[in-house]
């Protein structure tokens, strides 16, 4: 049904108002309508879209939880049979049983809302996500006051977010003099009061009468949950939600590689992106190690001119800066001691890092090679960022021409065709808009949304199933390393062996040197040494990608 929708909607001469939505609940539909005008940088519109979205979605979850407390025969057959054993019990232990089937059933109404009609998992943390958007559009417009109540709101689910804090001090700066009585939103207050009541219940129940219970949130205060509980929750929690509904193909294969990586766990896959070849991975950067490439970025955009790193106003919007840092140029700031080594062998491991992983996730079969690596910061010009319109980077496919109208992709030049999986290494998040967005081919609807984070990589097949846009960046400065793969040998990023051949270089001259004493051991500036190293790879440098 949905591919057949889709093929008239690309239809010539059809047009997108002839279309009568009688399935989608309005809440989606104003969610899906908010999140296109704000795509558009039309935050004034998208406002009251917004909220409709948000109060659509608190109706929904009423309505849902009314529906919980029928008779014990709705609840499935599955579950009465897992449970059956409490049955054995008096009149109390089967009103107890009742209380907390209606309980876990009124839980999972947050589920169901944010579960997109088709779809089989809801978008996680959807009321703070529809929160962060409120905030964010009600201080673009200069509703400071609505802004404050919304991230209020933000932080009554997560205290210690601390990107949503920052807003906080900003607001209550620029607002000077507070409002009396100015505080979370009502709506709000009630909900997570009403939850957390009902979670407290649910978790006793799980600790003490051996009852289910799978938290619907990732907000939930460790506080409440029973001690003895915490670590096998922690776990469930990490396997969430796909566990038991994804097929899942060759794991072992699937997952060698990418275990091999401490610390790196898998936050959402295609299906909770609502797309195919999409994943979330996270912790493939230490703070320590954002912190190092964040300051390789900042080193190199210090050198400005002198070191030929362009520093230059976005190629995609007049209100960013935009820089790019290669990895043979930082290798060459750091031999002329422009900038910190470290931070440029780390650029190196680091896209390695990426390759592994992209290759283990997407390509376990087929070797996968890097063919440009680009160290990316994008950062808000201030006093430019009133009513803005455009994208930090509008919505394209990274390795065919899109063609919004009628979603065709052509894999042609200018487009870098090779191209087969993009990933993008997110080195911060204290800045403000600048998130990613996957959108149907049409461009418009969104049908995913990832907010960057250090260490956190979105990887991707690079064609036409993943068009994808970045939101303007409104405040402060985004930094990420953005990575193409290709299954193609012949586009292998030439740069990065260079790149890495002069890191290695002074010891392997060393040793050359003890072994040949008749060459001239004067050191070489690196120029020159740039110059012997696409000697020896004996072809003529090819012409650099741009984004
Ligand atoms: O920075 C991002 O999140 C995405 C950038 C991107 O899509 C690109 O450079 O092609
Ligand atoms: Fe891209």
């Amino acid at each position: 049904m949905r591919e057949d929708m889709a093929k008239y909607r690309r239809m010539r001469g059809v047009r997108l108002q002839s279309f009568r939505d009688l399935e989608t609940p309005p809440h989606w539909a104003a969610y899906d309508t908010s999140l296109e005008l704000l795509g558009r940088q039309e935050a004034g519109l998208a406002l009251p879209k917004l909220e409709e979205a948000l109060q659509g979605s608190l109706a929904e979850i009423e309505s849902c939880r009314a529906g919980c407390e029928g008779p014990e025969q709705q609840q499935g057959a599955e579950e009465e049979e897992e449970e059956g054993a409490g049955r054995q019990g008096g009149l109390y232990e089967a009103i107890a049983e009742h209380w907390i089937r209606v309980l876990q059933c009124r839980q999972r109404c947050v589920s169901d809302t944010a579960t997109r009609p088709g779809r089989s998992f809801p978008v996680l943390d959807f009321l703070p996500s529809q929160l962060r958007r409120l905030h964010e559009a009600h201080a673009l417009v200069g509703n400071l006051s609505q802004a404050m109540e919304n991230v209020l709101s933000v932080l009554l689910f997560y205290p210690e977010d601390e990107a949503a804090k920052k807003a906080l001090n900003q607001y209550q700066a620029q607002l000077g003099e507070l409002r009396p009585g100015l505080g979370p939103r009502e709506d709000i207050q009630r909900f997570i009061l009403r939850s957390l009541g009902e979670k407290r219940q649910l978790y006793y129940a799980l600790e003490h009468l051996g009852t289910n219970f799978q938290d619907p949130d990732p907000w939930t205060p460790v506080a409440l949950i029973p001690e003895a509980l915490r670590e096998k929750l922690r776990e469930d929690q990490e396997k969430r939600p796909w566990d038991h509904e994804l097929p899942q193909p060759k794991p072992l294969t699937y997952w060698k590689d990418v275990l091999l990586l401490e610390g790196v766990t898998l936050t959402q896959d295609a299906r909770q992106l609502n797309g195919s070849e999409r994943a979330v991975l996270d912790g493939l950067l230490t703070p320590a190690e954002c912190g190092i490439l964040l300051q390789l970025a900042k080193d190199a955009a210090g050198a400005g001119a002198r070191s030929g790193y362009r520093g230059r106003r976005s190629p995609h919007t007049p209100h960013e800066h935009f820089e790019g840092l290669t990895v043979l140029k930082a290798v060459q700031l750091a031999q002329a001691g422009t900038v910190g080594s470290q931070g440029a062998k780390l650029l190196l491991e680091a896209s390695e890092r990426v390759r592994t992983l992209t290759q283990a996730y997407f390509s376990p079969e087929r070797p996968l090679h890097l063919s440009f690596t680009h160290l990316v910061c994008r950062s808000a010009i201030e006093g430019e960022q009133e009513q803005r319109m455009d994208l930090s980077h509008p919505v394209h496919v990274d390795n065919c021409v899109l063609d919004p109208d009628t979603g065709e992709c052509w894999r042609e030049p200018p487009a870098y065709t090779y191209r087969d999986y993009s990933g993008v290494l997110y080195l911060n998040d204290d800045f403000q808009g600048g998130d990613l967005f996957f959108t149907e081919p049409n461009a418009l609807t969104v049908t995913a949304q990832v907010r960057p984070r250090c260490g956190r990589l979105v990887a991707f097949s690079s064609g036409v199933e993943n068009p994808h846009g970045v939101w303007a960046v409104t405040r402060g400065r985004r930094c990420a390393l953005a990575l193409w793969h290709t299954w193609a040998p012949e586009h292998r990023e030439q740069e990065w062996t260079e790149a890495k051949q002069l890191l290695q270089e002074p010891e392997e001259e060393d040793e050359e040197d003890e072994e040949m004493p008749s060459r001239d051991p004067s050191p070489e500036p690196p120029s020159r040494r740039l110059q012997r190293v696409q000697d020896k790879a004996g072809k003529p440098p090819r012409v650099r990608e741009e984004l």
